[in-house]
């Protein structure tokens, strides 16, 4: 049986809102996308520089957008492409259950356990004033970890499933980091869209 936007689960964290879709997308359309998207969006892997080293970023990325704002992160700047095909119709069905209107969406190729993505937030200044995230995963189920930034007591592990939506939005980025780790186990790879609001 395949389910439909029906399983809304609150992560009750402190200083946060979060909700997660585990099944925002059927499995067969998660899987249709996960290889269009695959094979059809400019993959770019950037540099990232930390403490004056340059590396680069351990898994692949690209932007769109609405308009022709760049987006910064990590001393990267972004150009977007046009949305158009599926990724037009994920963001229209996001839009649909967040009734928000979202500018732009960040795309990430996880290819393997060694692809990862560190601790951090959102929140670069483009997003405003408690910005609204929102995640959308497609393929290898991959850990995602949260971390208060002030209060080491308050932490949490859930796994992000093909086909589910994570919803971050209110002050969770501004006490709280999150992260995609490393694992060590032979795994597929994963695509996750991030969707945004750039002011
Ligand atoms: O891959 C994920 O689920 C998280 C991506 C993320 O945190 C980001 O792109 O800012
Ligand atoms: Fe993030």
């Amino acid at each position: 049986m395949e389910r439909l936007f029906e399983e809304k689960i609150n992560i009750n964290l402190p200083d946060s809102d979060i909700i997660y879709f585990p099944s925002f997308l059927t499995t067969k359309k998660a899987t249709h996308y996960l290889h269009k998207l695959k094979d059809s969006i400019p993959w770019q892997q950037d540099s990232i520089s930390v403490y004056g080293k340059t590396y680069p970023q351990p898994r692949l990325t690209a932007l769109f957008g609405n308009n022709e704002k760049t987006y910064s992160y990590s001393n990267i700047v972004m150009r977007p492409h046009k949305f158009k095909g599926e990724l037009l119709e994920i963001k229209q069905s996001v839009e649909d259950i967040t009734e928000t209107i979202f500018t732009t969406c960040l795309l990430n190729l996880y290819r393997n356990g060694k692809d990862s993505n560190g601790w951090h937030s959102d929140d670069e200044k483009e997003l405003g004033y408690n910005p609204i995230i929102a995640s959308v995963s497609l393929g290898q189920e991959r850990h995602f970890h949260l971390r208060h930034k002030t209060n080491p007591l308050l932490k949490y592990k859930m796994v992000l499933e093909h086909g589910s939506l994570l919803l971050m939005r209110g002050a969770t980025q501004h006490h709280w980091l999150h992260q995609i780790p490393k694992t060590a186990k032979q795994i597929n790879e994963r695509i996750n869209l991030t969707f945004r609001v750039i002011l």
